[in-house]
């Protein structure tokens, strides 16, 4: 007779980072607070979103975020192939989205970010050094996708009145917002024991001072743009999210831009991208299991 065997099927590389990318938007929603996004203590600039749908919308995410794993497997290079696969499930990801949302975009730069991330990691598991994740992502963005729609979307429509850089060139140039401003504010803030929470709001702000959001661009024109980076910067020098007088300015910030409504969700987006990859570089199982 057999015995019951009581233990747990060891998770693939592909059910692994599909777990990161999902807790990393969930992480990216909790945190508060955030200067106009959604968060724990309300919506910030949205009128049609909410943390519930942010978490739905999340957990939604994670066949697609799986599969584009899998296909970075098998298919094993950084080829029109993969960009087409990972174009193909991204778009069926976008429409699980707005299946669960009823229509409103939550994550569509999300989807773009974190599967580029969760594709580039998956192809070379022994390689997960942030460096070397976003460069192989940065590659994969940079092959077209022949049957990838080119709607005039919010982010092109003020990409081509600002001349701005947007989603795309960011994932293209290999996410600097992420590897020069995100991660090295989160391991600062870290390392000067400002405690998880504050580090993350610092590593969100680092990301803002410098970025140039298009869903801000889009709601709130130069001015709002203006105001999200130099108030950013504002609450850093004043000695960041664990500090008092940092403390009053980032509410401050909140206040000036929910008047704009100048939320910030590209700078968002990769805050939950910089957490995916601080997590992908230290975790466990993914070293240990492949
Ligand atoms: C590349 C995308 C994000 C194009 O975005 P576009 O610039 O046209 O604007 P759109 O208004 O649709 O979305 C912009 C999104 O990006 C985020 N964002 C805004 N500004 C920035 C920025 N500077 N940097 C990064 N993200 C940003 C916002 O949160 C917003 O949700 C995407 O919509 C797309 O075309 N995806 C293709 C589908 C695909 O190939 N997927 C597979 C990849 S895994
Ligand atoms: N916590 C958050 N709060 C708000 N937005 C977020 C948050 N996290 C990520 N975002 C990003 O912000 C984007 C939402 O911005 P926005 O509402 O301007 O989108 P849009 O579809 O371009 O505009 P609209 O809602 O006017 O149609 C989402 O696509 C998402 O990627």
């Amino acid at each position: 007779m057999h015995a019951l065997n009581l233990q747990a099927k060891p998770l693939s590389l592909a059910d692994r980072l599909a777990d990161l990318a999902v807790d990393a938007l969930i992480d990216e929603a909790d945190l508060s607070p955030k200067p106009a996004l959604v968060d724990r203590r309300g919506n910030g600039a949205h009128t049609d979103l909410h943390l519930g749908l942010m978490h739905a919308s999340a957990l939604s995410l994670w066949p697609a975020f799986k599969e584009m794993a899998e296909a970075a497997v098998e298919i094993g290079e950084v080829d029109s192939t993969l960009r087409e696969a990972i174009g193909r499930i991204g778009r069926e990801g976008e429409q699980a989205m707005l299946t669960t949302t009823n229509g409103v975009n939550t994550h569509r730069g999300a989807i773009w970010a974190l599967g580029l991330l969760v594709t580039a990691a998956a192809m070379e598991p022994k390689s997960t050094s942030a460096n070397a994740v976003s460069l192989r992502a940065a590659r994969l963005a940079l092959l077209d996708d022949r049957h990838a729609p080119k709607p005039l979307s919010h982010g092109a429509q003020v990409a081509l009145r600002y001349g701005a850089r947007g989603a795309r060139e960011e994932a293209q140039l290999g996410f600097p917002s992420v590897l020069q401003r995100g991660l090295p504010q989160l391991k600062r803030s870290r390392a000067n024991g400002h405690g998880e929470q504050n580090a993350r709001l610092d590593a969100l702000l680092a990301i803002m001072t410098d970025l140039a959001d298009t869903c801000v661009l889009y709601r709130a024109g130069e001015e709002g743009l203006q105001a999200m980076q130099l108030g950013a910067q504002a609450v850093l020098d004043a000695g960041g999210s664990a500090s008092l007088s940092g403390r009053r300015r980032l509410h401050e910030l909140d206040q000036q831009l929910i008047a704009l409504n100048a939320s910030p969700g590209g700078a968002a987006d990769l805050l939950a991208a910089t957490l995916l990859l601080d997590r992908i570089e230290r975790d466990g199982i993914l070293q240990g299991a492949f």
